[in-house]
Order: structure tokens, then sequence, then C-alpha cells
């Protein structure tokens, strides 16, 4: 049998993790919990809903992003497929940037393994050397760590920390997280500050919710912010002139009107 838990439908009722989606949940919960209801099978609880809204309200956009340029210019040559647009802008979403949520939240487990919520910062500290430095030699990424705009501090950071110190999920691998971002210049060449990705990951996991919720979240929110994109490209649309300067800036391009 073909088969879902999560929704079932018939002519006159429909019904998602067997809510009768008409007469329980629209008008009466909102995005947040249904997210939850369809990805786990139930509604917030405790002070899940302020952290899942600030990840969400965190990861919607973030400028010109790759994401938010694969976008752009998929939708101008395809105008009419604004779904190819945002599909495209959420098919980068992977470990170097966006969808690094995951590998993050991966990463702070395997490298957690040993410590609890009463573990010392002395032993945190030193998990996270011994961990930056086997990563190192390894020549593997610190997945949440490190920006290329961000470079001395992410700002979203200090406010994401909060949000967990609130609800009471500011724990072992947000201090882990932390400590690594403490212990990087020592490791590396510089300074690798702990960035959105490691945070999402860090409240995801503190959630104790399903790791794929870390970078699914990420697609989710991101959504919205590229949809945002492709209507403001309605009324200024960027694509062409994109094009244009990759062409120009390698004077063996040149562009009908260019001088000679
Ligand atoms: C993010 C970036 C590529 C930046 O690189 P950078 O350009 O600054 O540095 P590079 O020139 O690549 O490296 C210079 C030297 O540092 C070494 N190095 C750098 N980072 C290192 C690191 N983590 N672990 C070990 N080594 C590292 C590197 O190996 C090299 O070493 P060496 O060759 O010896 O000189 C890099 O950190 C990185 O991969 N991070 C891990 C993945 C991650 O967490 N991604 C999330 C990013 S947030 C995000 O996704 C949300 C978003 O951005 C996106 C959006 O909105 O769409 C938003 O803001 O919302």
């Amino acid at each position: 049998m073909i088969k879902t838990e999560i929704g079932q439908t018939t002519p006159d009722r429909i019904t998602v993790r067997g809510h009768d989606l008409a007469n329980e949940l629209i008008g009466q919960i909102d995005f947040v919990d249904m997210i939850l209801l369809v990805t786990i099978g139930r509604r917030c609880e405790g002070n899940e809903k302020d952290m899942l809204n600030a990840i969400m309200v965190t990861v919607t956009d973030h400028g010109l992003t790759p994401s938010a340029l694969a976008a752009r210019l998929t939708y101008l040559g395809a105008p009419e497929a604004p779904q190819a647009a945002v599909a495209a802008g959420l098919l980068g979403a992977g470990s170097v940037f966006l969808g690094a949520m995951q590998d993050a939240a991966v990463m702070l487990r395997e490298a957690g393994r040993d410590l609890t919520e009463d573990s010392s910062d002395e032993e945190v500290a030193k998990t996270a050397r011994e961990f930056a430095a086997a990563r190192r030699a390894a020549r593997a990424p610190l997945y949440g760590l490190g920006h290329n705009i961000h470079v001395d501090g992410d700002p979203r950071i200090p406010v994401l920390r909060a949000v967990s110190e609130r609800n009471g999920y500011f724990g072992r691998y947000w201090r882990l997280l932390l400590a690594l971002d403490e212990t990087s210049s020592t490791v590396y060449s510089r300074r690798l500050p702990a960035n959105t990705a490691g945070a999402v990951g860090a409240m995801v996991l503190s959630m104790d919710l399903p790791l794929h919720l870390a970078r699914g979240l990420a697609l989710v929110g991101r959504c919205a912010g590229l949809l945002g994109h492709l209507i403001e490209d309605e009324q200024a649309p960027i694509g062409q002139e994109l094009w244009d300067l990759v062409l120009r800036q390698d004077e063996r391009n040149k562009l009908p009107g260019d001088p000679r």
C-alpha cells in the first residue's frame, strides 16, 4: 500500500496528522505550528514557537546572496516560471551557504558527544580545542563557523543566543559553538566567527528536533525571501544588468554600443 501518515483526503474532507484541516486548523493555528505538525506530528510545545519564529525570521533573507542571485537570473530566462526561480534559489542551499545548518548540527552533536549540560566551561573549551585541531589536521571544515562578510562576528548571533537563553535552550551545543569560535584563531590563520548556520544547528539540536529541520527550516524561510526577490524583480529587474556586468568585466566581451 502506498500511503502517508501526514495527510488524507476524501471528496468532502482533508485531514492533516489526523486533524480536520477545514474545521480544526485553518484560521486556528499559525504557520509555525503547521510546520511542526506536518514534520514531526505535533504542534509547538513550551517555548518552541519563539525559537522557531526566530529561526524563520533569521533565514528569510540576507540580500543578494548566491541563492537570491540564482533565483533572479533564472527568472530572467523563465519569467513564466516563478517556481523554477525559487527552486533555483534553494538548490544551492548546501554545506557551504544557507544549508550548512544541518551540517553544523551533525558536527556539533558529534563534537559534543562526551559533554553534558553540566559540563564545566573548562571541559567545553578543551573539547573545542581538541575538536578544532582534529578538523584542521583532517582539513575538514568547521561547519557553523566562518563568514565571508561578517568576518568580525555575525550580527545575528548575539540575538539568537538571547532568544535561546530566554527560552531555556542555551545549552552545551551553543556553548560548544561559541568555544569553537573562541579557539578558532589559535588553530586557524584567523578567527572563524560563529555564524547563523551554527546557531540554527545548535538551536535545533538543543530542542531535540530532527536534524533535517535545521536545513529544512532554512529552505522554508528562504522561500519567502526568494519570493520577495521575484516580486521586486517585477518592478526592478536585475538579471540583465548582472549578466552585462559579468560580460563587461572581461574585456574580450563586447556588448552592442560598447566602445570598440
Ligand atoms: C562560510 C565560508 C565559505 C566563508 O569562507 P571565507 O570566504 O571567509 O574564507 P575562505 O577564503 O573560504 O577561507 C580562508 C581560509 O580559512 C579557512 N576556513 C574558513 N572557514 C572555515 C571553516 N569553517 N572551517 C575550516 N576552515 C575554514 C579556509 O580553509 C582557508 O584556509 P587556508 O586555505 O588555509 O587559507 C567558510 O567559512 C565556510 O565554509 N564555513 C563552513 C560552512 C558554513 O558554516 N557555512 C555557513 C555560512 S553562513 C550562511 O550560510 C548563511 C548565509 O550566509 C547564506 C545566505 O544567506 O544565503 C547568510 O548569511 O544568511
